[in-house]
């Protein structure tokens, strides 16, 4: 249980400087604040200045003015602690999560996934920081008071009674800019969210284009946003904050000396009183803050446990990042046999041999369900083989030469996933290389999937922004994009998932002859239903649906 509060605690702990200077700030307006009923005691008393305008009556102003100023510093440091922490805590689960294997992913539910590494951290900030902030000071106040109640006789509580309206006005500009500010913070979380769940969803593209640090990327900028509106909102309400607390003393202070003003000409009286007074309301109004917080706290530990458990588990991730290199050479599976976890008593592909010639163009071709596609992440290493093995020339294939099957590898889904971003964005990430290839070379890519012409005739080009999953392309658009795609990672091996199902016959064929001039410096290996594709075809692999 301690480990759960410790380990939230322990986000903070890169930002150290920033937590000791917010601290301090904490514990010197805290005693300044207990301090504050002493001084109403010395005026109360009769120890006041002989004029209206003296020194000691000025210098309170200033000491009121600079309080006012620590503790809006005090206040901004513990929200900027919050923001830095979490924007950390958040890019570091994301990265965390883009690690995982294809199992995790499937198993995941990943909308839920990407809307909790946005809600839930941004509670934990909340709690983490400020509620804590003002729990600790609460707790200084209370017991402070407390000591200073025993010593004190105050007079005056109605000091404690500001002026009202200057209130209301204060709290009326807030409201009236904090509107559009959170709703700023509000639209940029969204969009860290989305870009997070795009980045999730892309997953098997991610590992087979190495494009990780583009998705990473992404997702920083996003969150760049989030932070700069954030700390926007933040100084709005430090300086609400300077606002409000310069009134408050101000206008305590104001009590104060014409309290005094009121003691000097016998008409007010027990200064002690006061003092009181104060501390009793300090002590009450810290005490109901307190109360709060608690519940606050464990809500939080409670929502964030989801993700804690992601950083934390070490199961289910995907290959360690490895230099390991492969030759060119045949595929070649030897007794290959996979089980899906979910399906344990029920293998997909059973002691399955076959071999795949480097050169050669292979349709992988057998029944709705037998277990192509499976296959073929197998051979990208995207699930490990229950039995049996795959080579690659002499080599043996273990999760060390994962990351160097996957360099080797481009992949056409048979039902693409793009990215929401734009068609020039989505093809340069596929490159996979810093810096992104230039237009002409992505011009070149599309001419050579039939992708050119359409993309031309869009509004934006290729500049035009694709929607959620692509969702604003027809799916034969989308699977040109994804060959162009292909193309454009200029990998050895290239693997079709049904490419062409879902174009037209005329586009169809003008693939079928992209595909036979890929052939002829590549390994291609495609699953097809169509006889026309079989025949272009050098070798047929049959994969045989195992029984019920
Ligand atoms: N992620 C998964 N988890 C559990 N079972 C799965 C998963 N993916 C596929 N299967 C099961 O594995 C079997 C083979 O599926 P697979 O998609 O590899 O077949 P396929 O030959 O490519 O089919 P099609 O030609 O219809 O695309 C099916 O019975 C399917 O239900």
């Amino acid at each position: 249980m301690k480990n759960r509060h410790m380990q939230r605690i322990a986000i903070l702990a890169p930002f150290t400087g920033l937590a000791i200077w917010a601290l301090t700030l904490m514990v010197l307006t805290a005693l300044i604040q207990l301090l504050f009923p002493q001084i109403v005691n010395y005026y109360v008393e009769g120890n006041q200045p002989d004029t209206l305008l003296s020194p000691l009556n000025i210098g309170l102003f200033f000491g009121a003015i600079t309080f006012a100023i620590l503790s809006a510093l005090r206040f901004y440091l513990f929200e900027q602690l919050g923001i830095k922490a979490i924007t950390r805590f958040r890019q570091q689960i994301h990265n965390r999560i883009l690690d995982k294997n294809t199992h995790f992913f499937e198993q995941a539910n990943i909308s839920e996934m990407s809307s909790r590494l946005t809600v839930d951290t941004q509670e934990l900030r909340q709690t983490i920081t400020i509620s804590a902030s003002l729990f600790l000071r609460a707790t200084l106040i209370t017991v402070g008071s407390a000591v200073m109640m025993f010593m004190t006789s105050p007079l005056l509580s109605s000091i404690l009674l500001v002026l009202v309206p200057a209130f209301f006005f204060a709290t009326r500009w807030l409201g009236s800019k904090l509107d559009t500010y959170s709703q700023r913070v509000q639209n940029n979380l969204a969009k860290t969210s989305q870009v997070a769940f795009d980045n999730f969803n892309c997953h098997i593209l991610t590992k087979i284009y190495n494009f990780k640090a583009q998705a990473n990327h992404r997702y920083e900028d996003a969150q760049q946003k989030y932070y700069t509106s954030a700390t926007d909102e933040n100084r709005l309400f430090a300086g609400f904050q300077a606002t409000f607390t310069g009134l408050v003393y101000a206008s305590m202070i104001t009590m104060l000396i014409v309290g005094s003003f009121l003691v000097s000409k016998n008409t007010l009286t027990v200064g002690e009183l006061t003092a009181f007074v104060l501390y009793l309301g300090m002590a009450y109004t810290s005490l109901n803050g307190m109360s709060g917080f608690w519940a606050e706290w464990m809500q939080s530990v409670g929502a964030t446990q989801y993700l804690f458990d992601i950083l934390n588990e070490d199961s289910n991730n995907d290959v360690i990042s490895s230099k390991e290199a492969i030759v060119a050479g045949d595929i070649q599976l030897s007794s290959l046999s996979f089980t899906y976890p979910q399906q344990a008593s029920k293998p997909v592909i059973k002691e399955l041999n076959a071999r795949f010639e480097y050169g050669k163009c292979t349709a992988l071709v057998g029944p709705s369900g037998a277990g192509k596609s499976t296959l073929i992440k197998l051979l990208m290493g995207l699930y490990e083989p229950t039995n049996g093995h795959i080579c690659i020339g002499e080599q043996r294939i273990e999760r060390k030469h994962i990351p160097a099957l996957r360099g080797a590898i481009a992949y056409v889904e048979q039902d693409p996933v793009l990215f929401n971003a734009s068609i020039l964005e989505n093809l340069q990430f596929a490159a996979g290389s810093t810096p992104p290839p230039p237009l002409e070379e992505v011009i070149d890519a599309c001419k050579r999937a039939n992708a050119h012409d359409f993309i031309s005739k869009l509004p934006n080009g290729y500049h035009t922004l694709i929607g959620d999953r692509g969702g604003q392309l027809s799916g034969g658009q989308k699977q040109r994009i994804a060959i162009a795609r292909a193309f454009l990672k200029k990998a050895n091996i290239v693997i079709l998932d049904e490419f062409t199902s879902a174009l037209d016959e005329e586009n169809q064929t003008l693939l079928n002859d992209a595909i036979a001039a890929l052939k002829k410096d590549k390994m291609v290996i495609y699953i097809t239903h169509k006889p026309t594709q079989i025949e272009l075809a050098d070798n047929i692999v049959y994969v045989e649906p195992q029984p019920c």
